[in-house]
């Protein structure tokens, strides 16, 4: 249950005018400066797939089919038979580790979603690099009068993470999610070298579906001590 893509920025953006979305419909083509691969991750329908389209395409599906695939961006898409758990699990590391960012969604109205997290964190803790940029989101905003989830739950369990942001969105009225995207792509520009050493960029694109798996044996995890 990820979702990701390689994010391209170019040097020297600075804040729009107009929103990120509109630029992207209107500017033509350019090539890029970086690419850097975010991953998007959380439980079954709080909408990673919906955020990313509507980044990248300006675009929400309201009735979406769960994600079931991997694709490698420019190659072939590969259904995944969810019973194939051990290939599934070396691709899960190896996008893990290649992540620069990590968006971790919850579904606000669903009660469920917000308990998954400790769930994700250890799959973060046990797979991703330490330098990724983390950003809590809790999303279907626009669901305001079914919220089951307060804003100051959802604070609070970030705080307890290092370096973790927390933002609310909504894919479905486009509410915060280009500012999503754009903040954790500066915030990993911010963090790296002068000079990207090319083995460091990725463009690579993920979408798996499986439950996680948790692991036996975890690293020191990024929870702090109260
Ligand atoms: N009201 C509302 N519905 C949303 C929002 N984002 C997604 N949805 C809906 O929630 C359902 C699940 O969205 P997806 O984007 O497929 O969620 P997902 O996390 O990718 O789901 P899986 O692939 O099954 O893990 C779809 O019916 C979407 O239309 C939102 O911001 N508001």
């Amino acid at each position: 249950m990820e979702s990701g893509f390689g994010v391209q920025r170019r040097a020297g953006g600075g804040s729009p005018a107009v929103g990120a979305s509109q630029r992207r419909r209107k500017m033509p083509p350019r090539a890029a400066d970086y690419k850097l691969q975010v991953i998007i991750i959380g439980s079954r329908g709080v909408g990673k797939t919906s955020l990313m389209e509507r980044f990248t395409d300006d675009t929400f599906c309201e009735a979406c089919k769960s994600t079931v695939a991997v694709s490698l961006e420019g190659q072939q898409q590969q259904r995944l038979d969810t019973a194939g758990q051990e290939r599934f699990n070396s691709i899960t590391s190896a996008y893990y580790r290649g992540a620069k960012g990590i968006v971790l969604v919850y579904d606000i109205t669903k009660q469920e979603t917000f308990e998954d997290l400790p769930k994700w964190m250890k799959m973060i803790d046990k797979y991703a690099s330490e330098d990724a940029e983390l950003l809590l989101v809790g999303n279907k905003l626009d669901c305001e009068s079914d919220r089951a989830i307060s804003r100051q739950q959802a604070e609070r369990f970030a705080s307890r993470i290092s370096g973790m942001r927390f933002c609310e969105a909504s894919a479905k009225d486009n509410f915060n999610v280009d500012e999503i995207f754009l903040k954790l792509v500066d915030d990993i520009l911010s963090k790296m070298p002068l000079e990207v050493p090319s083995k460091e960029l990725s463009n690579s694109v993920l979408s798996l579906q499986p439950e996680p798996e948790i692991p036996p044996e975890l690293p020191p995890p990024r929870m702090r001590c109260c």
